[in-house]
């Protein structure tokens, strides 16, 4: 199997990026580029200092991310890039308009308890509130938010059934399909609202089900 629209696993810190962005790479057969190597050193020792990043101190790290998605959109690459706001992800798309964004959709306390736990890593569990302040969510941009408590695997599976077929023309700010019926942008689905299948529209902002419930996905259109 093989995509070549370039992939970028995005959300808070300890959502799982990394983890499912080398499962998938693998699974596609393409090269898996980690973020934060992508990182000015000042960067990584600011956080390592336990002070978040601002707009300023990303946008040489998001420019060297676009560069290297731009330079990989023929032949396909997955990015892990926590790619927090929607400005980033324009900018990441401004380099690379085919980007497809997979949303792994996380809590708080589970990032914390995931952050804390992870040896060896610079990220401070104490810098995830300030994720969560950033973090804007996807909105009717290309990919899907999935619910990142499920397990890897099944995460993956999700992913590889959203994708979009190879060749498949990807609008950047891809439009809604004609006629469809939409809540406003950002509203939340009533609890317990079943989620349609994969490949079905659905505004990001969309809440997503509880872990363990069926399916835990929503998919933007391509
Ligand atoms: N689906 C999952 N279920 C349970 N644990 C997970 C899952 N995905 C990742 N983890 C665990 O959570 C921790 C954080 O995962 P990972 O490093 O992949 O996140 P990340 O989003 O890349 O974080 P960061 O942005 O800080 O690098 C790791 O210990 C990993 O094993
Ligand atoms: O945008 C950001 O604040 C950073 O990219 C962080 O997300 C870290 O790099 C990452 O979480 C640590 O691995």
């Amino acid at each position: 199997m093989s995509a070549t629209v370039p992939v970028v696993v995005m959300g808070v810190a300890g959502c799982g990026k990394s983890t499912i962005g080398v499962l998938l790479a693998e699974r596609l057969g393409l090269e898996y580029a980690e973020a934060d190597v992508f990182h000015p050193p000042a960067n990584v020792a600011k956080m390592a200092d336990g002070r978040p990043l601002d707009d300023e101190d990303r946008l040489p790290w998001l420019a060297a991310i676009g560069d290297h998605l731009q330079a990989r959109a023929g032949t396909g690459v997955v990015v892990s890039c926590s790619a927090l706001k929607r400005s980033y992800r324009d900018l990441l798309r401004a380099a690379a308009p085919r980007a497809w964004f997979v949303h792994l959709v996380l809590d708080e306390a589970t990032a914390t308890r995931r952050v804390a736990a992870r040896p060896g890593h610079f990220m401070p569990a104490s810098l995830v509130a300030s994720q969560f302040t950033a973090l804007e969510p996807l909105d009717r941009e290309a990919g899907v938010a999935l619910d990142a408590t499920q397990t890897p695997a099944r995460i993956v599976a999700s992913v590889l059934a959203a994708l979009p077929p190879t060749g498949a023309a990807l609008p950047s700010g891809a439009a809604l399909p004609s006629g469809a019926a939409l809540p406003p942008s950002g509203a939340a689905l009533p609890s317990g609202t079943a989620l349609p299948p994969s490949g079905a529209a659905l505004p990001s902002g969309a809440a997503l089900p509880p872990s363990g419930e069926e399916d835990g996905e929503s998919v933007m259109p391509a």
